[in-house]
């Protein structure tokens, strides 16, 4: 038996007071807030003109086969299921097309499903796919909140993987933690082969591959200024953001105890991980001053022109030997309250920075890495660079949060 609880009105905030962060449960101005204990159905039908129409219609059941049932019969006539993850407050809207083949969504229909007041609302939408190739069990295509397609997503496919295992167990149980058996997914993705392992204690640990440093394949026409192993990169380059008129008007001016004071001449590193990232460490009070001004400053770095497609922007603060603190201004989404990619990057900076000791060189044993933990606004991410074969992993939670159908 399934309980629901009705989380209205306390999920009701007026708009003017809404968080910057957006809730992770049902969120919307409407009166349509519900939460289940175990798991919920929420149908949104996302009408573009009428304001009335855009009123949710909730549909309860109490058991899973009943809603499987509903489900079908209501994809017949055009709904379409989603499932909301969450990985650290980084929220995405799930479509499961591995069976049931779908039209592709377009930036526009991404668009209004991730709006937060009109739409279902996440940072992202998540399409599972068959995959191409033998090599993989399937494949994803990602696109942001605002329609523009990432080549990756670290806390995406944590979610991806933990839905996989949840879905085989029909969801029940799925908003609790549930452990996996350490099988390994192979997913394609638009930054080559990615593979996630749901672990005993309900974390997914994912191998995220190399980080890419050279600075034509991130793209940036920064040039490169350091060795980093055999390879030239992108460290501690000095970028001019805010400095121009038309900028600095939009940015309140900084205290004096704020690094970049003379000038917002920014230190940037440089780093792929299959997506563009550029990682600035600051102190403290630059750390807290960035915080406030984020929404002012995070669309300067993410569209400037020695980044052709643009930037995630990582804002760090080392704040202890293997400990970072994170805040992130992402391309096509804004400010989130997690980024994996991003967290997996900014290690990576720190390390060929020098801000960070390596604890190892390079070498064949397997279990030697260096590890740090990094501190997001949502939440830890445990990050390791293996230093037998390079790759990064990044290990950390993924959460159900509702499944819901939409007709768009
Ligand atoms: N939040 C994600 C990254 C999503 C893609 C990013 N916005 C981009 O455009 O590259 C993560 O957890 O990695």
């Amino acid at each position: 038996m399934i309980s629901f609880r009705h989380v209205y009105p306390s999920c009701f905030v007026p708009s003017s007071t809404r968080r910057v962060y957006p809730g992770r449960g049902v969120h919307s101005r409407h009166r349509c807030g519900l939460v289940a204990d175990e798991s919920c159905l929420f149908r949104a039908p996302l009408h573009k003109r009428s304001s009335r129409k855009r009123a949710v219609s909730m549909k309860l059941t109490e058991n899973w086969s009943d809603a499987a049932r509903a489900m079908e019969s209501s994809q017949a006539q055009g709904w379409m299921l989603f499932t909301k993850y969450e990985g650290l407050g980084n929220d995405f809207i799930l479509i499961d097309q591995r069976q049931t083949p779908w039209r592709a969504l377009n930036t526009s229909q991404a668009v209004r499903l991730c709006d937060r007041h009109r739409g279902v609302g996440a940072d992202g939408v998540i399409m599972l796919l068959p995959a191409t190739s033998a090599d993989a069990d399937f494949s994803v295509r990602i696109l942001n909140a605002d329609g523009s397609e990432p080549e990756m997503c670290g806390n995406g496919i944590r979610c991806v993987a933990k839905y996989v295992v949840d879905q085989k167990n029909g969801f029940r149980d799925a908003s609790a933690t549930r452990a996996g058996n350490g099988e390994i997914f192979r997913i394609e993705t638009g930054a080559g082969r990615i593979q996630p392992q749901v672990l005993p204690d309900g974390r997914v640990c994912v191998d995220m591959g190399l980080p890419i440093l050279d600075p034509r394949q991130i793209p940036t026409t920064l040039s490169a200024s350091q060795h980093a192993g055999d390879v030239r990169a992108v460290v501690d380059a000095l970028l001019d953001v805010g400095s121009d008129a038309r900028a600095g008007k939009r940015l309140p001016t900084p205290p004096a105890e704020v690094s970049p004071a003379a000038g917002f001449e920014w230190r940037c590193t440089a780093v792929s991980m299959g997506n563009p990232h550029c990682v600035i460490f600051v102190n403290k009070p630059t750390f807290a001053w960035i915080d406030a001004n984020l929404e002012s400053l995070g669309p300067l770095f993410e569209n400037h022109a020695v980044f052709p497609r643009r930037t995630n922007t990582e804002f760090i603060e080392v704040c202890g030997p293997r400990e970072l603190r994170m805040l992130v201004w992402e391309r096509g989404a804004g400010r989130t309250m997690a980024c994996g990619t991003g967290a997996c990057a900014s290690v990576v900076a720190a390390i060929i920075s020098g801000r960070i000791p390596p604890q190892h060189e390079k070498t064949s044993d397997t279990t030697a890495a260096d590890n740090c933990i990094v501190h997001l606004p949502g939440g830890d991410l445990e990050i390791s660079w293996s230093s037998a074969n390079q790759h990064v992993y990044m290990t950390g939670p993924a959460k159900f949060v509702y499944r819901g159908e939409f007709v768009l």
